[in-house]
């Protein structure tokens, strides 16, 4: 069993929190004129509402007892026509509502996004990717039920309620009296049921977070699951989840139709309430016949938004769950290193540190750097090394060394924590973030592509990169493969580019590389194994991609870095060797032995 419910427990918030309601309200703001609109058009529903029964007891009262025909179908007219003005009405509301509800829904989707995109390294590091993309999707969706299932009608509610309160007090206060002494009853029930509700749905939420974040690794790897035989195993672990998920939802169901139940039983109390004392009212002639309907209908009225508690009180407390993950993300401030001034001054290293910031790459300087993804375990300790323009260094060593580590930290993907990076004598820190990155081309590991067309994924729809498209391919000799294919250029790839191979895959990457046209390359070697002859197609891209750049280098095999420059050993974070291949095979220490075993076959 490797899952142990271990995701993250959903925060089950308040019914109504002002502090979120208030920063919600700012995105409303906007649209408060629809919004404000779609409020106008409530006192006038709730009008028609009251205005029914009403109309009913006068055509009784004064027509039907009294036998009188004339009247009655004027009276019948003006009931279709309040019927007809509250369907009206009720359409304009529900359309201004759900039209501010999507707007606001776009507005927040798109702060979320672009507030994500620039979130750090580190934060993608340790946040689940289904997290986010819940946030943006199923956590915006349940603000928009807010709007669709007419939680802002409440005030409507609220006003239909006082407005049948007082017009049953006008028309006879004993009556009156005597139908709302089930009142505290119901305003009990409904208080107990807020708790009782509350803390089930905690379970619920809780356990359909548990489902989810399964779904999600156990899909995303069912490759390894089907290779592995596991699928019996998933199966019975889902099967447990997805049970716990159903037991959790039954106390809810429960609540909802004892409340249901509840509400029912308490209104036909009522219209009891209503013929029993009502109806002697009458035999004693204090009451109309007409009034004692009105009643009644009153009576059904004043129940039925009460009926629907207890789906907007779930709707309530699904949004305010969820506006608080929203705002909790966008809060979070953990953004991308912004240019700040270098915490120390850069030490006047070698002369080979030094440039004129502007004009053609000089040299790059990791001057006695440490790192550490977490406190202080430190990744890389005091290294140093120099680049000059277009050398090709390379980084060797046995694996978890810290050598991606080196290159992330030239991009800045994470900052050094003590020592410094720079770069023609400028510390990289200095830089603006884009432009640092516009200097540097990076071939990944594990090449990601996107869905979309191969020119697409060379350029990633840079304008200035798609005019060199073909000519990159050509560089790294991608464009043998890409001439092959039925639609060449417009040839589709699929998510992640699950159509081509490994080989095909590193060459397109390659070609992207240098479609943006980089004066610093950093590349790391994919590790995944490829057959000698794409080996070799690949070798070719490297040089193709290499030529007249300066270098840096991730190498998995030893064979594709003979050639370069320097080759520098790191050692448990340390720089343990660093010279030619030549020098470091005649020095016969940790090059030396690596190569050896490489090489034994
Ligand atoms: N994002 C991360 N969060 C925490 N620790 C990390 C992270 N990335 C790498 N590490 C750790 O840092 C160390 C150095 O990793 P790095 O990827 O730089 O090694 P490497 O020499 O490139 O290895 P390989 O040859 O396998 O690619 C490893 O011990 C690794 O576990």
């Amino acid at each position: 069993m490797h899952f142990g419910g271990i995701y993250e427990e959903e925060a089950v918030g308040k019914v109504y929190d002002r502090r979120l309601m208030g920063r919600f309200l700012a995105y409303i703001v906007p649209y408060r004129r629809m919004l404000v609109t779609a409020l106008l058009v409530l006192p006038l529903i709730a009008a028609s509402k009251l205005a029914q029964p009403w109309i009913i007891k006068v055509a009784i009262d004064e027509h039907i007892v009294k036998g009188r025909m004339e009247g009655l179908p004027t009276l019948a007219a003006a009931f279709l026509v309040v019927i007809f003005a509250e369907s009206i009405l009720m359409f304009a509301q529900v359309y201004l509502l759900q039209w501010v509800g999507q707007r606001v829904m776009y507005d927040i989707r798109v702060k979320l996004f672009s507030h994500i995109q620039r979130l750090s390294t580190r934060f993608f590091d340790q946040t689940p990717v289904g997290s986010l993309v819940s946030r943006l999707t199923s956590d915006i969706e349940v603000l928009g039920e807010m709007f669709a299932a007419g939680i802002v009608t409440v005030v409507g509610d609220i006003l239909v309620l006082a407005g049948i309160v007082g017009i049953m007090l006008w028309m006879n206060v004993q009556l009156s009296l005597v139908t709302f002494s089930v009142l505290p009853v119901l305003i009990w029930v409904a208080f107990a049921f807020r708790k009782w509700m509350r803390l089930a749905f905690r379970q619920v939420r809780a356990r359909q977070a548990n489902l989810s974040a399964f779904l999600a690794e156990s899909i995303g790897g069912m490759a390894v699951v089907q290779l592995f035989n596991r699928e019996r195993e998933e199966a019975e672990e889902f099967r447990r989840l997805n049970a716990s998920y159903v037991e959790a939802n039954l106390p809810v169901i429960t609540w909802d139709a004892a409340l249901y139940a509840v509400v029912e039983s308490l209104s036909s109390v009522a219209v009891a309430l209503i013929i029993w004392y009502g109806g002697g009212e009458i035999v004693k002639g204090t009451l109309s016949f007409g009034s004692l309907v009105a009643f009644i209908q009153y009576i059904e009225k004043f129940f039925s938004p009460i009926r629907d508690l207890s789906a907007k009180y779930s709707i309530m407390q699904g949004a305010m769950a969820s506006l608080e993950r929203i705002f909790a993300l966008l809060d979070n401030n953990d953004r991308e290193p912004a240019s700040m001034p270098a915490p120390e001054a850069t030490p006047a290293t070698a002369q080979a540190c030094q440039g004129s910031p502007g004009h053609a790459l000089q040299s790059i300087c990791f001057n006695d750097i440490w790192f550490a993804y977490k406190d202080r375990d430190y990744v890389l300790k005091e290294f140093s090394l120099q680049m000059k323009r277009g050398e090709k260094v390379a980084l060797v060593g046995e694996t978890g060394g810290g050598k991606t580590t080196v290159t992330r930290l030239l991009s800045r993907l994470y900052d050094v924590e003590r020592g410094s990076i720079t770069i023609d004598g400028t510390d990289i820190r200095e830089l603006q973030l884009p432009a640092l990155r516009k200097r540097i081309g990076v071939v990944l590991q594990d090449p990601y592509l996107f869905s979309g067309t191969i020119a697409y994924n060379i350029s990633l729809g840079d304008p200035e990169a798609l005019k060199r498209v073909e000519q990159a391919a050509a560089v790294v000799g991608a464009d043998r493969f890409i001439r092959e294919l039925p639609k060449g250029y417009d040839e589709e790839v699929r998510e992640r580019g699950v159509n081509f191979s490994a080989g095909e895959r590193q060459l397109i990457s390659f070609a992207r590389a240098v479609a943006f046209d980089p004066e610093i390359l950093v590349l790391d070697e994919a590790t995944a194994s490829v057959d000698t002859a794409s080996e070799r197609l690949i070798q070719q891209g490297l040089e193709g991609l290499m030529q007249g750049r300066t270098t840096l280098v991730v190498a998995h095999r030893l064979s594709t870095i003979r050639d370069a420059d320097r080759i520098v050993v790191i050692h448990r974070g340390e720089k343990a060797e660093e010279g030619t291949h030549a020098e470091l095979m005649a020095a016969q220490g940790l090059y030396y032995r690596l190569y050896q075993l490489q090489f034994k076959d």
